[in-house]
């Protein structure tokens, strides 16, 4: 599929999901080019009189979005939870499991998901899977213990790779680096989840387990498959 072919699609999923947006709601919004096409699509429901309660989100890049269509993002530690979250992913298998984290802000997407009583993810036909694969798992460490994960991962087999902004390591929102993990497919995700989650210095993994309720699947016969948890 072309960029250009995804990117309708992207935008269909997008717009179908800013149609599931009611007035009153506390709102999470991820990241990545098919939440930026959600967010423009919200935009247009401001401006058409939609009233949102509050609305969080989950980086800089979709905070200066949404504030340029006069949104006012809260901090997550203002609100109680979200009403629906609505984000993208990067691989979604048939549990609606999910790998996410690449456009690196899997910290702040996984903290704003698990505090919101509906997620749905928007994605185009080419995120589905039927085993979580295809795509490498990210994971945000510490600097001070990330040479030690680094290695550690590697004796696992788990093949690491530095997330890299040109010639140097990508630092996330919060300091951190990210190592990319190239194991595919992953064959046990919640033996993996629990391993990352056990593992010091570790800060949080691209493993979104049961934590998606809707995927707006588009396809490019033209339809958005809506799959439940
Ligand atoms: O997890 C994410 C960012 O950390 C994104 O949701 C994911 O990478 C999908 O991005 P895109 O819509 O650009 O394909």
């Amino acid at each position: 599929m072309d960029k250009q072919a995804q990117d309708l699609l992207k935008k269909q999923a997008a717009q179908k999901a800013a149609a599931m947006v009611e007035d009153g709601m506390v709102l999470g919004v991820g990241t990545g080019s098919t939440v930026a096409f959600f967010i423009d699509a919200l935009g247009k429901r401001k401006e058409a009189g939609l009233k949102l309660k509050a609305l969080v989100t989950t980086s800089n890049r979709s905070k200066k979005q949404l504030e340029g269509w006069g949104f006012t993002v809260s901090d997550l530690s203002a609100i109680d939870q979200a009403d629906l979250t609505v984000d993208g992913a990067d691989r979604v298998d048939d549990q609606l499991d999910g790998i996410k984290g690449g456009g690196g802000a899997l910290t702040l997407e996984k903290n704003v998901a698990i505090n919101s009583k509906k997620n749905v993810w928007i994605v185009d036909e080419s995120k589905m899977v039927h085993h979580l694969s295809g795509f490498p798992l990210p994971v945000e460490v510490l600097p001070i213990s990330c040479e030690q994960n680094f290695r550690r991962f590697a004796q696992e087999g788990l093949k690491p790779q530095w997330r890299m902004a040109g010639e140097k390591r990508y630092v996330t929102h919060y300091g951190n680096y990210i190592i990319d993990l190239a194991a595919d497919p992953i064959p046990a995700p919640h033996g993996l989840a629990d391993y990352l989650d056990h593992t010091v210095g570790v800060v949080e993994h691209g493993l979104f387990l049961d934590i998606c309720d809707e995927v707006l699947v588009a396809r490019g016969d033209g339809t958005i498959e809506q799959r439940h948890r």
